[in-house]
């Protein structure tokens, strides 16, 4: 699957790359081959607390990238700082080479970099498909009032719409595109809101713990939609508590403990690292974090599902030919 979005010109299959992806050995703040998103003594205090003191992080460009560490350890603020959302004592950061320190969160989404919430943030007294629009409001040249008025909008906005529909239909969430996003489960919200950030088809996705509160079902559709951004050529870095999880999509780990970077490396490499264990687990020394019986469990559930379509040729989520196909089935109708 390469090719499909313009975010691939050189035809690599991102699913089966395996080249290095650091240059060196992997220790905290490597360097690596390709990144998207360099950081600098990046800092925020808050009173007495350190939440971030980040010497040098890069993610790496194309690959899934795990951010875990303890509670309170400082990912999500640091997640907060890199995409405009809370402003750091120090540091600097960019973002596809462009500095992006001090760039508020609307522009941060329109060059390419999204996110998503813990608690989801879509708009509950809106339809799904009117949130959706809102995502597109983040592209440059829309207006919110536009993205929600289509009658004033004409062609861009059919466009949008169909953008809006191919997305809604991989994500299982096309029958309830007229339904208040009140009405949608936990999970469902956070289809929609992963969904949503893909309307300004981004480069780069931040996912904050996208499978808090999903039902097993959903865990696993929303594993495959997120491989499915990397085989479209997106990069994603996402936050997580289950060491499964990580450790069955992750092609990186970086994890941090009282605001620092403690560790980094591929997921089974970094689970077995004392400093990580220590970070982890306290004192409960003897659990294998990389061995868990569960972890083969989820792999053969993965395995055996008919609906994954993880680096099949269907996984064209965003692909333009997609909408285009639409838009002339429409024309023809
Ligand atoms: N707005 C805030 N005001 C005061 N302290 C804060 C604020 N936001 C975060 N902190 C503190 O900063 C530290 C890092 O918090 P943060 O939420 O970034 O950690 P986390 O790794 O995302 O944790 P969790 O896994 O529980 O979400 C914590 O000690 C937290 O209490």
């Amino acid at each position: 699957m390469s090719g499909t979005n313009g975010q691939n010109p050189d035809n690599i299959d991102y699913m089966t790359d395996t080249r290095a992806i650091a240059v060196g050995e992997n220790l905290p703040g490597c360097k690596k081959r390709d990144p998207i998103v360099v950081a600098d003594n990046v800092t925020r205090n808050f009173g007495g607390i350190s939440a971030v003191d980040v010497e040098h992080l890069e993610i790496p460009r194309h690959k899934i990238t795990a951010l875990i560490g303890p509670n309170g350890a400082g990912k999500t603020t640091l997640f907060n700082l890199l995409t405009g959302f809370d402003t750091p004592n120090s540091g600097s950061w960019t973002f596809e080479g462009n500095n992006i320190a001090g760039v508020s969160s609307y522009k941060v989404a329109r060059m390419g970099m999204v996110r998503t919430f813990q608690l989801t943030k879509v708009m509950g007294k809106l339809t799904v498909m009117e949130n959706m629009r809102l995502g597109a409001a983040n592209q440059p040249g829309e207006r919110l009032s536009k993205a929600l008025f289509k009658n004033i909008w004409g062609g861009r906005e059919r466009e949008i719409t169909k953008h809006a529909d191919v997305l809604l239909e991989k994500f299982k969430l096309d029958t309830k595109k007229d339904d208040y996003a009140a009405s949608l489960s936990g999970g469902q919200r956070k289809l929609l809101e992963m969904a949503r950030s893909l309307m300004v088809r981004p480069k780069l996705v931040m996912l904050d713990e996208p499978m808090a509160g999903v039902n097993p079902a959903l865990t696993q559709s929303l594993l495959d939609h997120i491989k499915n951004l990397k085989a479209e050529g997106m990069t994603v870095l996402f936050v997580e508590h289950d060491m499964n999880m990580v450790r069955h999509i992750a092609d990186w780990v970086v994890v941090m403990a009282e605001g620092r970077i403690v560790a980094e490396g591929p997921p089974a490499e970094v689970m077995k690292d004392p400093a990580v264990i220590d970070a982890y687990l306290g004192a409960h020394h003897d659990v294998d974090l990389g061995d868990a019986e569960g972890i083969r469990e989820l792999e053969a559930e993965l395995e055996a599902d008919e609906e994954s379509i993880v680096g099949t040729e269907d996984a064209g989520i965003i692909a333009p030919e997609a909408i285009e196909a639409r838009l002339e089935e429409e024309e023809g109708k």
